[in-house]
């Protein structure tokens, strides 16, 4: 794989989430959506730019959003959902006076409400999770449960599974440090369980309010943050009542910390950072 898969003179701008780092690529003057090859490329933090995830900005879909945006993993996987790339992503579109104060940004599957905060960063609504096994989707089992257990190497493991628009597993630890995040992580992506693979969460419950993650991300690896991940260990761990989603959790992730509140109306509001690093160009 070489340089020349990418177009000379690709501008982009580098961004990170709490540490989950994007490459931006301004999809609305025409320029078509990266292939799987050019995704890998821009990914690679030896040949290319490095980053988990790019990003793509092109015009709305929906009637009251100003924007839309693709999300593809550094492995070139599409994916539907990714919550440090919609903060990113509206820091971006408020820079570019496209946006501002509280707006509406499209991704792949939903809408989502973003709000600008005080302290500069965003709040976005990310959804309602969806626990249903056809909805995650979740295979060989047909009725929601608050944990599922998931065979690997002989070992049996008490997995929680949602959807955020994108496939999660959660499973809960003692010690997060201490968290087999590379070997299990990868193990359940590949899982048969998991028809579309998925994002494997390991949370350590501190109290209602505040809960360490680390995630292995589908088509990554671990990630330094990961807001759809933090969407979705909240939401497994308010069914089981072990935090309080209504008030809001902090979620500490190795990258920073991410705050989760799920609303009356059911769907979890994430607030978080958005930060430029640089504006490149590659190829040039
Ligand atoms: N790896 C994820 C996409 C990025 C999610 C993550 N970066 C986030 O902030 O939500 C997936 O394939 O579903």
């Amino acid at each position: 794989m070489d340089a020349a898969a990418a177009p000379a003179g690709l501008r982009f701008s580098k961004m990170h989430g709490a540490g989950n780092d994007f490459v931006v690529l301004d999809l609305r003057g025409g320029m078509p959506p990266p292939d799987a090859a050019l995704c890998r490329l821009l990914a690679d933090r030896h040949r290319g730019v490095g980053c988990d995830q790019i990003l793509t900005i092109a015009a709305p879909r929906s009637a009251d959003a100003v924007a839309s945006y693709g999300i593809w993993n550094a492995d070139g996987s599409p994916s539907q959902q990714c919550g440090n790339g919609a903060r990113c992503v509206a820091a971006w579109l408020v820079r570019d006076g496209a946006a501002s104060g509280d707006f509406v940004l499209d991704s792949p599957l939903a809408s989502h409400r973003v709000r600008q905060l005080d302290d500069g960063g965003f709040e976005v609504a990310i959804g309602a999770p969806a626990f249903a096994p056809a909805a995650i989707p979740l295979a060989g089992f047909d009725r929601e449960a608050d944990a599922y257990a998931i065979a690997i190497d002989g070992r049996t493991w008490p997995l929680g599974a949602v959807s955020m628009g994108n496939p999660h597993a959660v499973l809960e630890v003692d010690d997060v440090d201490a968290a087999p995040v590379a070997e299990l992580g990868a193990a359940l992506q590949q899982h048969p369980a998991f028809p579309q693979q998925c994002n494997a969460g390991f949370a350590q419950v501190l109290d209602a309010g505040h809960v360490r993650l680390r995630v292995h991300e589908r088509g990554v690896g671990e990630t330094l943050a990961c807001g759809s991940g933090a969407c979705a260990a909240v939401a497994v761990l308010a069914r089981r009542g072990r935090v309080d989603a209504a008030t809001g959790v902090d979620v500490e992730l190795p990258g920073g910390t991410l705050r989760i509140q799920q609303g009356t109306d059911g769907i979890l509001r994430m607030a978080g950072p958005a930060a430029f690093v640089y504006e490149g160009e590659f190829n040039a």
